[in-house]
């Protein structure tokens, strides 16, 4: 690179700023690109700004250039892990371009990999203290003048070292070969007005990190006392270390302000570098969200532990010791008497969609995406969500933080929970659910789907991004499975990021193809699945169907365009239907309200319809609540009732709300909702590393539930395409794909949970039994208490 560098810089006589340059060449952005279009510039312009209008200029379409590569180039370059690729590894856990090491192991659990990123992290301050590359410190001691087309030479050494090597190279003096400077060192020739503009410049940045890591090194005595310019540097990275900073004010300032006398400027110039670093605000943020991480993975462990221990109350569940509840027998009249057929013809249809898909596919930026162009998120959060996230060097993720919200979610920029929100268009109103997409949290994402209507899975189209969540243990086909096993009948694939591969059809029909069979082969309708090629960060394809010149091939409708479409023909609800089904309602989040043992209870009407005034009784503590109000996500203001399918908070009075958890079911006085701890379930095996045996403990989940239990007794293997046909009793194991008619039991005798059968409920009624991690069988409760 260096020689055909120095060629082209030639060309640009007065560039004296070796080093500036450097910085900027020995960047990752397309180095011909860049020269192209330099001259094209400097040729129109006529260079009107002497040389350092050129710097500035060249400066400027660096920054531009490697903004751009940044995405898909790591500065990591020659075998060992450069500091900056470590940097750029650790910042980039959303990853584009991740460490194969750290990552590529799909199998591996997510603590195993932040143990591997924390080794790779420890191997990258390992390396920190090993010494210099000797042809590099032999070069650095010989602080020759010539010494620049050879220091660049070292394909493996990096930037940082060549630069050094360079600067020293450009002192004045001359020593003997090995031996250290007497004299005080000339300033660095630096070109200081050029470095006060450049000093933005993540390239400069990145070189001035990479500065002070260097100096960490063994040889770093000899450096600090002979070269001012070394010491410079060392000032640069030690920005917290306030003595040194005092001392070395008038140094810092003259670096990087020289241009002016103001002392105010010089003041802020110091300032500056008493704060942290953008890095180390990086790296915290990462540290703490690795921390809270593990505690989050051990609680699953913890949970997968469980399932192996048998009968071990789980403590504070505030089910140990019950308290007894009033449950009223007697239901109580709406505040208001309401017109139902007049309400029902005021409403739009409603739909409910959860966005599924591989971790990082891109899930929350298409909803985030979403709801700003649909108008429910304003231009004023947009643009704070950006500057935050840019803060912590997240940029990219600032629509993805619309959706998640938690400062645990966004310092580690995974979705941990479950995220609701709602928005309208002109033709109906919808209720998103945001899962989360890593396999530690499938069990929050088994939530999300259990709740809703539609399924939007979201694919990363980007090279090799598809291939990565479709393997074995990617969540895309996980995720499905768990969609088609809980009841969804409508899926929406958002062939997700198509930007990233210019919206090339070649790669949507690949894509197609493989995920056609596989959703063939789960039993999955083509006439139930819509495709739809869109990009979550630009837009296109999201709201509307204006997509990019290259994009010719597709003409459908567009990812709002098909919800709709579906809502039309699915999401009115029928009035008779409503009339005649009991209220039930799937807890899914409780929180006390004033002080009068009020309560707010969030989730979603399963059947008929609630208003003001009535009476529920929650399950499985049976206390039974009045409701005063109910409030739906997007206004302040009571709403008349509600209705199936709506995704409500309804207000209560006097709850314990302590004994009600997220799972819990409740319905309309006078409605019974069974309480179990043994049941008789009908199953489809999944693919089974071992046979399932009496005895096989496992997690029951079922709606936001999830109960240790554990196989009492295999009655019978049925028929898959028709349950009612037995094929074989006696049953001694069931084995992969069977469908199957078992007994279940509790493994915490003292929490009962509430279950409904299939006859009662289609949608309350489905279970799924994972175990290690997995999910082994779906299927639906056929009794209770054999
Ligand atoms: N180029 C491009 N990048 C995208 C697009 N959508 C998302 N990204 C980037 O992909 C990364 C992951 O995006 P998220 O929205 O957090 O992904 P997610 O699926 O919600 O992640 P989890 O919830 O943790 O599973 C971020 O860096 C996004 O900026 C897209 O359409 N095009």
């Amino acid at each position: 690179m260096f020689p055909r560098a120095k060629k082209e810089l030639s060309e640009y006589q007065g560039w004296t700023n070796l080093s500036v340059k450097l910085a900027i060449f020995d960047s990752e952005f397309d180095f011909d690109q860049a020269m192209k279009e330099l001259r094209r510039t400097l040729k129109k312009k006529k260079q009107p700004e002497g040389d350092n209008g050129s710097l500035s200029l060249l400066e400027r379409l660096a920054r531009h250039r490697a903004l751009e590569a940044e995405k898909v180039v790591s500065l990591s370059r020659g075998s060992s892990l450069s500091t900056s690729g470590a940097l750029q590894k650790l910042q980039d856990r959303k990853g584009r371009k991740v460490d194969a090491r750290v990552y590529s192991s799909t199998g591996s659990s997510l603590a195993q990999r932040l143990a591997s990123l924390q080794q790779v992290k420890g191997t990258f301050e390992s390396n920190l203290e090993k010494p210099m590359p000797s042809g590099l410190s032999a070069f650095l001691n010989r602080n020759q003048q010539s010494a620049l087309p050879s220091g660049r030479s070292t394909a493996t050494s990096s930037l940082s070292a060549r630069l050094s090597a360079l600067n020293t190279a450009r002192q004045n003096s001359k020593p003997e070969d090995g031996k250290p400077l007497k004299s005080k060192p000339k300033q660095p020739e630096i070109r200081i007005p050029e470095l006060a503009q450049t000093e933005k410049s993540p390239n400069f940045q990145k070189l001035c990190r990479l500065h002070n890591i260097n100096l960490k090194r063994p040889s770093k005595t000899k450096l600090d006392n002979n070269t001012k310019r070394y010491k410079i540097t060392k000032v640069i990275g030690l920005h917290s270390t306030k003595s040194l900073l005092e001392n070395d004010e008038s140094l810092l300032s003259s670096v990087f302000y020289p241009a002016t006398n103001s002392k105010a400027v010089q003041k802020a110039a110091v300032g500056n570098f008493k704060k942290p670093s953008p890095d180390d605000v990086v790296l915290e943020a990462q540290k703490q969200a690795f921390d809270q991480l593990e505690d989050l993975t051990d609680n699953y462990k913890q949970m997968a532990i469980d399932e192996e221990a048998e009968e071990q109350p789980v403590e504070g569940s505030g089910h140990e010791a019950a308290r007894v509840h009033k449950k009223a027998t007697e239901p109580t009249k709406p505040k208001s008497p309401l017109d139902l057929t007049a309400y029902l013809s005021k409403r739009k249809p409603h739909l409910s969609f959860v966005v599924l898909g591989h971790v990082d596919a891109g899930k929350s930026t298409l909803m985030g995406r979403l709801l700003y162009d649909i108008g429910a998120v304003d231009n004023k959060l947009i643009r704070k969500l950006k500057r935050e996230s840019e803060v912590v060097g997240k940029s990219s993720f600032h629509l993805a933080w619309v959706m998640d919200q938690t400062q645990e979610e966004r310092s580690r920029g995974v979705t941990v929970d479950i995220c609701t929100s709602s928005f309208e268009t002109k033709e109906a109103d919808f209720t998103i659910v945001d899962a989360p997409g890593h396999r530690d949290f499938v069990p929050n994402a088994i939530t999300g789907i259990s709740l809703v209507d539609v399924a939007v899975l979201s694919v990363d189209c980007s090279t090799d991004a598809f291939e990565s969540g479709f393997n074995l243990d990617g969540q895309t086909k996980e995720h499905t499975i768990l969609a088609r096993s809980l009841g969804i009948h409508h899926l929406i694939v958002a062939l997700n990021k198509m930007d990233t591969v210019d919206w090339y059809e070649g790669r949507f029909r690949d894509i197609q193809f493989e995920l056609r069979n596989f959703f063939e082969s789960i039993g999955l309708k083509e006439e139930n699945i819509s495709w739809i090629p869109l990009s979550g960060l630009s837009g296109e394809g999201v709201v509307g169907t204006k997509y990019p010149l290259q994009q010719t091939w597709y003409k459908g409708p567009s990812l709002v365009g098909e919800l709709e479409c579906i809502a039309r023909t699915s999401g009115s609800k029928d009035q008779a239907t409503l009339e005649s089904n009991p209220f039930l309602f799937s807890i899914l989040d409780v929180s006390p309200s004033g002080k009068n043992g009020d309560a707010l209870l969030s989730g979603k009407v399963e059947a008929g319809k609630i208003q003001a005034g009535e009476t529920i009784t929650i399950y499985p503590s049976e206390q039974s609540v009045l409701i005063e109000n109910i409030y739906n996500d997007s206004s302040q203001n009571p709403q008349a009732a509600a209705i199936e399918g709506d995704f409500v908070t309804l207000k209560v009075k006097s709850a314990q709300h302590e004994d009600i958890k997220t799972g819990d079911i409740a319905a309309i006085v006078g409605y019974d909702v069974g309480t179990a701890q043994e049941f008789t379930a009908r199953l489809l095996t999944f693919k089974l590393d071992r046979p399932l045996l009496p005895g096989t403990p496992f997690i029951l989940f079922r709606g936001g539930t999830q109960q240790p239990a554990r196989i009492k007794r295999l009655v019978s293997i049925v028929d898959k395409a028709d349950p009612a046909k037995v094929i074989k009793k006696k049953v001694k194991h069931i084995g992969s794909n069977q469908a199957a008619v078992v007994e279940l039991e509790l493994t915490e005798k003292k929490r009962r949970i509430p279950l409904m059968t299939l006859e009662e409920n289609k949608h309350l009624s489905k279970v799924l039994l994972r175990k290690e991690g997995r999910t082994i069988a779906a299927g639906a409760i056929m009794s209770l208490d054999f």
